[in-house]
Parts: structure tokens; sequence; C-alpha cells
């Protein structure tokens, strides 16, 4: 579904991503996870075609991204962004709505339009919500009708920053449960996450990075260990196993943070 090689971005002098390598296949939920600004958006962005790498390629469906037209490729990928702004004071369902553009003949709605829009605000539990008017929503309320309008584009390729900000604990596994369910369905699945234990207990894979680099990849036991944890987030954490799965207890703070602001650190060579 996905193919990444050498893939690197440079901005303000230094590189932000680099030597990314990573294929996610249809059917796979994989997790980007790492510390603040390790460069997990900025790959993100790469992957859903926002923007351009400085070095190497991503392949979607077997053809680069930069070859197809944006029409095209809205109808193959979503992106669920962290930063969201709508001024306008649009309804719920038509925010949904707009996901389905991709589709839409000339703009004309069909009655398939509104069903898939209707089913896509149903899987996030905001279906009670489609008459509100967007801006005078909730932080968590705003963020599942975002996650319907990317569910409404039917993707077989979905980019999730950080899905589960601002969702109470039921909303968090609900969203998290309906990724799995999507790849379950066929469809990449490709989110940024903080939280170490509900992205070993959903993803398939997680990549772990640091300072811009993929550090480690592979399953939750294979990259969240103690050691790792320690060097790339600055924790002392202890890891155990619940039901098959890595257990993450955090103890406390390293004395030194290991990603230090260092405008340096990437600098090419
Ligand atoms: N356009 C840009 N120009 C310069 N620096 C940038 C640009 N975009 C991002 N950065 C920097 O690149 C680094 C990686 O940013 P990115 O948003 O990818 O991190 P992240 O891993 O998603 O962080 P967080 O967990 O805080 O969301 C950060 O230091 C950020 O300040």
């Amino acid at each position: 579904m996905l193919e990444v090689s050498g893939l690197g971005y440079r901005a303000a002098g230094r590189w932000l991503v680099r030597d990314v390598a990573l294929q996610v296949p249809a059917g796979e939920f994989c997790a980007i996870l790492g510390p603040n600004g390790a460069g997990k958006t900025t790959l993100l962005r790469l992957l859903s075609g926002e923007l351009t790498p400085s070095r190497g390629a991503v392949q979607l469906l077997g053809r680069p991204l930069s070859s197809y037209a944006p029409l095209a490729l809205a109808q193959q990928r979503a992106l669920l962004s962290q930063k969201r702004h709508l001024e306008f004071p649009f309804r719920a369902l038509e925010v949904v709505m707009l996901g389905r553009l991709p589709h839409q003949a000339r703009g004309h709605e069909t009655p398939r339009d509104r069903a898939v829009v209707a089913e896509s605000l149903t899987r996030v539990e905001a279906q009670g919500l489609s008459e509100r008017v967007y801006p005078s929503l909730s932080g968590g309320e705003a963020s599942r009708v975002d996650l319907a309008r990317v569910l409404a584009q039917e993707p077989q390729l979905l980019l999730l920053d950080e899905p589960t900000n601002h969702l109470d604990p039921r909303h968090q596994l609900a969203v998290l449960a309906l990724a799995r369910e999507l790849a379950a369905g066929g469809c990449a699945v490709i989110a940024t996450m903080h939280d170490l234990n509900l992205a070993a207990r959903f993803a398939d894979r997680l990549v772990l990075m640091h300072r811009g680099e993929v550090v480690s990849l592979g399953s939750a036991s294979e990259v969240l260990t103690e050691d790792r944890l320690r060097s790339v987030y600055g924790v002392e954490a202890q890891v155990t196993q619940l039901r098959g799965r890595p257990l993450v207890v955090l103890e406390g703070a390293t004395p030194r943070d290991p990603q230090p602001h260092d405008p340096h650190a990437l600098v090419s060579v």
C-alpha cells in the first residue's frame, strides 16, 4: 500500500526527518511514536503528500505520491491534522460532507453521500452532534466530527495525527478500536500517538522516532524496552506484560532531556 525509502525533509537549515524507510501494507494499523519534536507530524505530512520530500520518495498503491493529481490523491488517502481550524458556522453534518467532495461529480450530493456521512458520524458516536454549529463544539466533540469527515472520505490510506487528543478515555478506546476495524477492512492506518500503552494495545506495529530518525520499528514488545524509553524519552519506566502486550509504567524523568533543542543536532553533513 505505502512504501517509503530514504525519506528526508529539510527546513530552516536542518533535517526534520531523515532517512526513513517504511512499508505499510493494506490491513495494518501502524503507530508512530516519539517525544515532542521528534518529527512525527512532519513524517505524516510527507506520507500524505502535504509536504514534498527533500530526499527519497513515497509510493502509494505502486505509484509515486508526486504523480497523483490532487483529486485522485484525495480519493485514496485522508489526513486528520492535529491543527484544525474552521471559523465558518458550518453544521457538523456539513463539515463531514466535505469529506465526500473528492467523490462527488461537480459537487452534487447523492443519497450514497448522505448515507456515508450519517454512518461516519455514527461510527464516532457523533450522530447527536450533526445539527450543531461546528465552532460551538467542545474540543473532543470537534475531534470526533473531524474524524467522521476523514472517514467519509473512504480512503485506502488513513493518516491520523494524534487522533486521541482531547478525547475522554471511552472515546480514546472507541477511536483506536475503529482504527483497528478499518485496518481489518483492508485500509492502511497510520497514527501518531503519545500514549505508549494504547499504541501497544491497538497497533500492529510501532515506529519510534527520535530526532527525525526512526530508531526502532516492530512489535510493541520489540520497540518498548526500558532502555529505549530511557534513551529516547528520558524516562525511567517499568515494562511489564498485560494480556500478552507490554504495559509501560512510568516512574519518573531522567535527570537529562535526551531531546535537547539543539539547532545543530540535525544539521546535514
Ligand atoms: N516548517 C518548519 N520549519 C522549521 N522547523 C519546523 C517546521 N516544521 C516543524 N519544525 C520543527 O521540526 C521538529 C519536528 O516537528 P514535528 O511537528 O514533526 O514534531 P512531532 O514529533 O510531531 O512533535 P509533537 O509530539 O510535539 O507534536 C520540531 O522541532 C519543530 O519545531
